[in-house]
């Protein structure tokens, strides 16, 4: 039962009944802190020099294709593993000594269940290994699974268990919650029950760090999304500040007599599609050309749209090197600038 979950040891009562497990100090340190993170595994460069500060109460989503080092960082994080060089603190310590003070917690894939023992009864066993837990009925509830109390592990469909290792990850009420990859495998409702039970929690001031391949779930739960691929940073902001970074955003306006060339000495045009006297425009800052083709040319019936995070995604993690961190267009994509 224990390797879905990092376990806080033995820890004393935080004084002045104050619940929440917090670091220690007069100020509160960033949760955490990677600096030019490396991991190799032989001639695999899994993580190549990643810097990340996630400041306390962030929600953030780690996004990335498949091998993009999302585990191998995580590991790092929870001191599951060694980097090969560069640092993680978490909390201002390593992570050894965040999770020994209970000031983390992670909830992992799959394992670490007990499918004959009741989901009470799994928090309680589990909690009995610490000192001092949150009181089981209030993470039943927290974690949405309160009328599953006298339900067997084994009969709990995936979701339920999974927000069963989130209530397990609770019982030390830790700082920072860890997930790598929570819902994979689960239907739309069982994310959708796992998710709303992590918001409520994190609403109240929790610290959230979850990879996933869901975008869905990035843009919708995540108040900043931090993409990688090939173990580099490609992006890092909120969904809308990804989407306009990977592909800018689309004008549209009706504006008859444009040629290509015109188009192409607007401002921050990138390129355009001319279709009878509807032209559509691929830009890095919609509001500047929205305020020009209005004041300064006949357009009318201007709309501007914002591409989709999987439009963003594809390009910021299939198309330029990273390192600049935006994306460049495909050559013959609606980004490529027009001819001429
Ligand atoms: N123990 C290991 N030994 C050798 N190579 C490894 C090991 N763990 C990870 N790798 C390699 O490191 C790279 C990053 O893997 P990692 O599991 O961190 O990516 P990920 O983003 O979590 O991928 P996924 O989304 O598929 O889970 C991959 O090329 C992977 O094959």
């Amino acid at each position: 039962m224990t390797e879905n979950i990092v376990r806080t040891p033995r820890t004393a009562p935080a004084a002045g009944g104050a619940r929440r497990n917090r670091p220690s100090g007069a100020s509160t340190p960033v949760a955490v802190q990677l600096q030019n993170l490396r991991k190799s595994f032989g001639k695999v460069a899994a993580v190549r020099g990643l810097n990340l500060t996630i400041q306390p109460g962030e929600i953030v989503a780690f996004l990335g294709p498949n091998g993009a080092g999302k585990t191998s960082t995580i590991d790092m994080l929870l001191g599951l593993s060694q980097p090969t060089s560069g640092s993680v603190q978490v909390f201002g310590t390593t992570p050894r000594r965040a999770i020994e003070h209970g000031l983390v917690s992670a909830v992992l894939q799959t394992g670490g269940l007990l499918r004959d023992l009741t989901v009470e009864e799994t928090l309680r066993y589990t909690g009995s290994l610490f000192n001092h837990t949150q009181n089981i009925r209030e993470v039943l509830q927290r974690a949405g699974i309160e009328r599953l109390a006298g339900t067997r592990v084994g009969k709990c469909s995936g979701g339920e268990q999974q927000r069963l290792r989130f209530a397990m990850a609770l019982l030390s009420d830790p700082a920072l919650i860890v997930l790598d990859e929570p819902t994979t495998g689960m239907d739309v409702t069982g994310r959708r029950d796992f998710w709303t039970a992590i918001q409520a929690d994190a609403r109240r001031g929790r610290t959230v760090l979850f990879a996933t391949h869901y975008l869905e779930e990035a843009d919708q739960y995540a108040n900043r999304i931090v993409l990688i691929r090939d173990g580099e940073l490609v992006a890092d902001g909120t969904s809308a500040a990804i989407k306009a970074q990977a592909s800018g955003r689309t004008v549209r306006a009706t504006l008859p007599g444009l040629s290509n060339a015109d188009a192409a000495r607007f401002p921050a045009v990138t390129g355009a599609d001319i279709n009878g006297e509807v032209v559509t425009f691929h830009t890095t800052d919609s509001d500047q050309l929205a305020r020009f083709l209005l004041t300064r040319t006949q357009a009318r019936d201007v709309e501007i749209t914002a591409h989709s995070l999987d439009q963003a995604f594809i390009a910021l993690t299939s198309q330029s090197p990273p390192g600049d961190g935006i994306a460049a267009p495909r050559p013959g994509s609606p980004d490529a600038r027009p001819a001429g």
